[in-house]
């Protein structure tokens, strides 16, 4: 990476993949990866070699989120450099065979950009998830995806925090970027939250098209959601949850949450309210996948997040 005129040189993206089935109960993802690697047209740009891959064929053959452990949360440097063969759990296998094939995480050699397609039972609508606010490239596709998409929305999601951000499937390619539709009950496919995703694939491939065709994309700037906390559920001395999200904020993802604001509400009908600081813009409430994590939904900032002027090198 190199500055001239300051604008950020940039390689071309040249190889591209499109994840589904990273947790294998999410049908839009599985059924378009599974659509796409039957037929490719649709994805094809020139120059570019564009992989759709299924992640967790275990998983989704079983239609379950993993079958040992949760692929999203596996691409650690610890667990892409076990040894221990087929004893090692089936998605930490899984995730050094993906690292082989897309990687390795951190060289030269990673595919450029990864898209990895998620649906959530939140009511989140379109959300790219990305990993890190000084990646130029992915600020600016994020910008060129909401322009292309307006006058529908599509809301961007920053997981930087140094405890709650996970080592994802897309972490191995030099660009990752998730995509989140919702809602969309596990096992299910609905086809608005389907063709969502299709249509934010085809401005992010476009864009790709584009940048390698030499366009420059002047500075801009993107509208963000900072990860900042996660809140659990409120839970007795075993561990069981005793409330559940309030009717006021569940199906409110991205609505800002005051101190005093409900929260949950308990079995017996008393109201929590929200003690912390605000505004704070709570998503993922109430997502199926989280009861597990011990986590009700996650609490952001917005931030507006500046993205330098990009050309290919
Ligand atoms: C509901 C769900 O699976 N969400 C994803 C979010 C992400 O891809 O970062 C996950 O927890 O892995
Ligand atoms: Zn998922």
């Amino acid at each position: 990476m190199s500055s001239y005129n300051n604008s950020v040189c940039l390689n071309e993206a040249r190889r591209v993949a499109i994840f589904g089935g990273t947790h294998g109960n999410e049908m839009s993802g599985v059924t378009l990866v599974n659509l796409w690697v039957k037929n490719g047209a649709e994805i094809q740009r020139k120059g570019v070699e564009t992989k759709p891959f299924i992640t967790n064929p275990r998983a989704v053959e079983k239609c379950t989120r993993y079958v040992d452990t949760d692929l999203n949360r596996a691409f650690t440097p610890e667990n892409l450099s076990a040894l221990g063969g087929d004893d090692l759990p089936y998605e930490v296998q899984r995730a050094q065979e993906i690292n082989r094939i897309f990687g390795p995480k951190g060289s030269p050699e990673a595919y450029d950009v990864i898209f990895d397609l998620h649906n959530t039972t939140s009511n989140m609508g379109s959300t790219l998830i990305l990993e890190s606010s000084k990646d130029h490239f992915n600020l600016q596709m994020m910008n060129y995806i909401k322009k292309a998409i307006a006058p529908a929305s599509c809301l961007v999601l920053l997981n930087e925090h140094p405890l709650l951000k996970y080592s994802t499937s897309r972490s191995v390619a030099k660009h990752p970027v998730g995509l989140e539709v919702g809602p969309q009950p596990q096992g299910v496919l609905r086809s608005n939250i389907f063709e969502a995703m299709r249509v934010i694939l085809k401005h992010a491939l476009d864009f790709i098209d584009l940048f390698n065709e030499g366009m420059e994309f002047p500075p801009c700037t993107v509208e963000a959601f900072r990860v900042t906390e996660r809140i659990d559920y409120p839970r007795d001395a075993n561990g069981n949850i005793i409330a559940m999200v309030h009717p006021n904020l569940q199906d409110c993802d991205w609505e800002p949450l005051n101190p005093g604001d409900p929260m949950f509400q308990t079995f017996d009908g008393k109201t929590i309210r929200y003690q912390g600081s605000g505004p704070v813009y709570p998503t993922f409430i109430n997502e199926a996948a989280y009861y597990e994590k011990q986590q009700a939904f996650v609490t952001t900032r917005r931030e507006t997040l500046v993205a330098s002027s990009i050309r290919k090198a």
